[in-house]
Order: C-alpha cells, then structure tokens, then sequence
C-alpha cells in the first residue's frame, strides 16, 4: 500500500500536549483517520520563530509528524489574516466580516509555497497526498510547479459559497484555478459540491467531463461529498465509561433533577452562541415552568483570539449571558453557565452523557463533529435529544434530531421545549435511527471513501 501524507495547517501532535478543544474538528478528524491506516502528518507546528522555515520531524506510533515552525508575519498574513479574515467569514457567508487587504493574499501565496518547498523532498513517487483545508488551497499547483506528479487529493473542512457570494472575493478565479491542480476536491456536503460545480460551470466557463468531473483550463478535477465522522464506536465506550467518573459526578450532583442543556464550540461567531443564548431567554420567558429547571451548560474555548471579530463576538457573548442571567437568576439556580475554556473529549463524553438536549446552533458550519460525538455518546435507554441548525453539514445525515433554524429564537425556543417534553419512546427512536447511521459512516468509512475515490481519480 503507498504512504498516505496528509497535509493540514492544524496538527494534533502528542508532544503540544493538553489539548483542549480550541484546535477543533480538522485536528480530532485527522488524527481519528490516521491513527488506523498511518502515516505522515505535515503542517504547521503551532510555533512562532525569527526566521520561521524549521521542520521538527518525529514518530509517534503510526504516526510521523513534520511541523514547521512559522513567523509572526506569516501567522498574521497568512492565518488571522487570508484564512481566517478573509475566507473563513466570506465562505461562512459573514461577508460583512471579510477583510481582503491584498497584503494578507501575499502572505497567503507566500507560506503555500513554503509548505510546497518543505514537503517536497519528503514525497516518494508513489506517495498518496491529502491536503486539507481552506488555508493550504494553492499547495497542489505549487507541487505541480515544482515538478511533483502523484496523486493529490483535497478535502474541504468548511462550506463552499453559493458563486453569487465568492465571487466577491477578489482573487476567486485564481482560486478555482489552484484547486484544478487536484486529482480530487471532497466537501462535506453535496450542497458545497454543486456550488463548487455551478461556478466552474457558469462563472468560470469549465465544462462536464461526467457526473463528478469537470474541466477548466485543460484541467480534470474530480469532485466528491464525503462527509466526516467520528469514531463512533470507540466514544460510545468512552462515554459509557466516563458516566461515572469524578467529573460527571460532580456535574450531575450540581444539576440535581434539573434538566441539563449542552452546548459545545470554538468561540466562533459561525457558531452562532448569542442567537443561541437569545433562544434559552426565549425559552425561560415563553415557558416559565423552565425557570429555576434548565440549566444551560455553554462551553466555548478561545479561539484564533488574535482576530478582532472574535475578540467582538466574545464580548457580545458575554453580555448576553450576564443580562440573561441577572434577568432570571435566582439564589440557588443560574440558568447559563458560561465556560470560556476547554475540556478534554474524555471529558465531554461524559457531559453529554447526563445532559437532557445536545444544542447545535451553528448559522452556518462545514461539519460540526460535536452534534456527531452528542449522539454518540448518549445512554441507549434514556438517550437526550440533539437540538440542530439546519445550515450544519450534520443536519444531512442526522434526521432524528429536532432540526432548527438558528436565526429564529422562538423557533429554537420551541424546539427546546419540545425535547425537554419528548417520551423516552421517541427519544430512543430518533436516537436510535442516528446511531446506527453513525456507526455505518464513521471515520475509517471517511477515511476509506475518500482514499478510494483519489485512488481512482
Ligand atoms: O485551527 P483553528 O483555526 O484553531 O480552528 C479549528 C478548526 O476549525 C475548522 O473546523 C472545521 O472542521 C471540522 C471537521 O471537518 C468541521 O466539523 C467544522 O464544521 C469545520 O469548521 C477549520 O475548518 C479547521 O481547519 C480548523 O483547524
Ligand atoms: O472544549 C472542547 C471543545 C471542543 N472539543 C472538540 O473539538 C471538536 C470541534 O469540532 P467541530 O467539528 O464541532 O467544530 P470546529 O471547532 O472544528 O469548527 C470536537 O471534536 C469537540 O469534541 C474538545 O475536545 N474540547
């Protein structure tokens, strides 16, 4: 079998220890994936040096990790700024938010050819690549320049915008272009697939070669939805065990009877956490039975705290905890808890376990793994309900949650109420109809269709 290197900004290595949370779906996926079949993980290390450019290279397990250490130009231009000021918002369809100073492009195209220079002397002809994620989009054609001719795959982690709204990115047509030098672009959905296609098509003059492939430039690119999952089968057993360690204790003694409500994610304005709080408020004023009842457990660790609209939404996040809980606190009952840091997944797997409702509200999210690993980890027999945007990649494939528009506070309200109600019957019922899907499309199933369709590319 050829070598699987897989290409990510974020790396989830052993030795940047206590992980968190803040590093997010990409990093729990990956490392899920190539824990079983192996291989090399190249990326960024995580560090920030005077002159940037230095590859630590280690094993752990099956595993190798090459790391490259960035400078805090490149962090800022290529980082906070390209990826994360100027696509993440735009492909998360905030484009009031994007900031396109062509400086940050610069920096953008700039580390892309450096990850290409670095990876480059690492590659044997029959290597199989995977490159993930919006910040490394030009890495494959910076490998075709420089002469590499092997497979190269690309797998988007995040929604691809309808054209109407890339094309309000400056540089989309050399964009589409850089993604043509792969063999094969995944998204998660088929909605992000048929985007991608529809400006190939209709913005960029490329034509159908089949159902799946297209032409543009004298480029074939194979295009594929392969949604990514979870270890399913092995959090269920975390999650059993962890129902009766210390901390679900201590969690389960502090709720008492209440009925505990569950949120996890990056501190992220996609995220959608000020609707959210907005729609618990919704719930205590229009339900008043719920006051002094719910409890809603937000956890939201930092991220990329270097960008001023995080730093915003932070801010925005917790005024509105604090005026919905000094509006309805009481003595002995404090409807939010707000936790603005991370927990193991160890951990997690046991909150999710003693909570009544899983609360997934993205208003627009490429995946959410946490709505996944929500389902995974329940109590077959007493199973709580997973309340879900719609604009989540997972409200494709998980059915049996209460699907909601997070834009609609009274809506998401309803849906609350709904599931604090629900019978156990149906509660196993939708549980049930999810966790089966979820242990058929886990994540070695990811892994293996996806690798399957670059094989055959
Ligand atoms: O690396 P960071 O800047 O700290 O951000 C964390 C990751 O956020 C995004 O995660 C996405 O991938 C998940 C798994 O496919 C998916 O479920 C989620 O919807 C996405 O938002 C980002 O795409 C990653 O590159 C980041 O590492
Ligand atoms: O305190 C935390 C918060 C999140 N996570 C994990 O981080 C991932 C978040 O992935 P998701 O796809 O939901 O969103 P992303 O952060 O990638 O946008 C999930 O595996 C969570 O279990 C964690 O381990 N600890």
């Amino acid at each position: 079998m050829s070598r699987l290197v897989v290409v990510s900004n974020r790396v989830s290595a052993p030795r940047q220890g206590g992980r968190t949370g803040g590093e997010g779906g990409l990093a729990v996926g990956i490392l899920a994936a190539l824990r079983e079949r192996g291989g090399i993980w190249f990326g960024w290390s995580g560090k920030l040096t005077e002159q940037g450019g230095n590859l630590d290279v280690f094993d752990a397990g099956r595993i190798t990790y090459a790391m490259l250490d960035l400078t805090a130009r490149d962090y800022e231009e290529y980082y906070s700024g390209f990826a994360n000021r100027s696509l993440w918002p735009l492909f998360h369809y905030r484009l009031d938010l994007a900031d396109f100073t062509r400086r940050y492009l610069a920096g953008y195209q700039r580390v892309n050819a450096l990850f290409a220079s670095k990876l480059l002397p690492a590659l044997k002809d029959d290597d199989q690549i995977w490159i993930h994620d919006y910040h490394l989009i030009p890495l494959a054609d910076q490998l075709r320049q420089a002469g590499c001719r092997q497979k190269i795959g690309f797998f988007l982690h995040i929604p691809w915008p309808a054209p109407e709204v890339l094309v309000a990115l400056p540089n989309h047509r050399s964009l589409v272009n850089s993604l043509c030098a792969y063999d094969l672009v995944g998204f998660q959905t088929e909605t992000d697939r048929q985007a991608f296609i529809d400006y190939v098509l209709r913005d960029a003059g490329g034509t159908y070669v089949d159902e799946t492939t297209v032409e543009l430039n004298g480029r074939q690119v194979k295009t594929g939805a392969f949604p990514i999952s979870i270890d399913t089968g092995n959090l269920a057993r975390v999650a059993e065990e962890a129902a009766s360690t210390r901390h679900t204790e201590r969690l389960r003694a502090s709720i008492r009877d209440r009925d505990l409500i569950v949120g996890v994610d990056r501190l992220d304005y996609s995220k959608g956490l000020v609707a959210r709080v907005e729609a618990f408020e919704h719930l205590l004023k229009a339900y008043p039975a719920n006051r002094g009842r719910a409890v809603f457990l937000q956890i939201a660790p930092p991220s990329r705290s270097d960008v001023p609209e995080y730093q915003q939404i932070r801010a925005e996040l917790e005024a509105a905890c604090g005026r919905v809980n000094a509006a309805y606190a009481d003595f002995d009952w404090t409807p939010i808890r707000y936790l603005n840091k991370g927990f193991s997944r160890r951990l997690l797997t046991g909150f999710f376990r003693v909570s009544s409702i899983g609360l997934v509200t993205p208003l627009r999210d490429g995946m959410n793994l946490v709505a996944k690993e929500y389902v995974a980890c329940q109590n077959p027999d007493e199973p709580g309900v997973l309340v879900l945007s719609r604009f989540a990649g997972a409200a494709r494939e998980l059915d049996g949650a209460l699907i909601v528009n997070p834009y609609d506070n009274e809506g998401v309200a309803e849906a609350l109420q709904s599931a604090l109600a629900m019978s156990r019957d149906e509660r196993r019922e939708r549980w049930r109809t999810m966790f089966d899907y979820l242990k058929r499309h886990d994540i070695d199933a990811w892994r293996e269709s996806y690798l399957e369709a670059l094989a055959e590319a």
